[in-house]
């Protein structure tokens, strides 16, 4: 009998019932989380195949007088192109018929993060560019490979929560979390395996 855990290598990717173990934590201002742990079974496949094949991109940014190199790889998706994995297509559709009805609208943009090991990261910030400036809104994440923790804190000062994201686990951040609340990956000194995190996104906001 092969243990679970080795039958999961080979086990093709796919998506779970969302609302099967789905917990919702209020957060203060407005804002919420909902967690699935465990969505996207055959999760590790899935990050074979992207971090394969996904021609991703090293972006360099300027910082005050130096351009530095973005700590993670990163490729994102319009709404009209195709996405690098069939299963990909299916979660925004899944994501689409659980949430469309509260969202109001429909996940469109598809962005994809990979971070490398400990030193890869996502310094702290709201997804606030464009419409979640103003208006409550969703942001979906799907993250595959080794755990890393999203952390959040609210913009107007207060503690950070933790939570640890991988192995095919779903975070949606609803309400008004880009507006009120940060969040980040912070680097770590630990040794850690690769995690690539996939955001599912309304038009318009980024
Ligand atoms: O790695 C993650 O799941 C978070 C990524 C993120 O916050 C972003 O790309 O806006
Ligand atoms: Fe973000």
């Amino acid at each position: 009998m092969l243990q679970p855990s080795l039958l999961d290598l080979s086990e093709a990717p796919a998506v779970g019932d969302v609302r099967r173990g789905r917990v919702r934590h209020p957060l203060a201002e407005g804002a919420w989380i909902d967690l699935r742990r465990g969505w996207l079974g055959g999760s590790d496949v899935l990050f074979d195949a992207l971090a394969t094949t996904v021609d991703w991109r090293a972006e360099r940014r300027q910082m005050y007088d130096a351009v530095v190199d973005v700590p993670r790889l990163t490729r994102f998706y319009g709404g009209g192109e195709e996405l690098p994995h069939p299963v990909l297509e299916e979660c925004r559709v899944v994501l689409n018929e659980s949430y469309g009805g509260e969202l109001g609208e429909d996940f469109v943009t598809v962005g994809l993060c990979l971070y490398r090991g400990g030193r890869d990261s996502v310094a702290w910030h709201g997804d606030r560019v464009g419409r979640s400036r103003t208006q409550d809104t969703m942001v979906a994440i799907v993250s595959v490979g080794e755990p890393r923790p999203l952390m959040l804190r609210p913009r107007g000062g207060g503690s950070s929560i933790a939570v640890p994201l991988g192995h095919g686990d779903l975070i949606v951040m609803g309400g008004s979390c880009q507006r009120t609340w940060d969040h980040c990956i912070p680097k770590t000194e630990r040794p850690v395996g690769p995690r690539i995190s996939i955001q599912f996104r309304p038009q318009g906001v980024l």
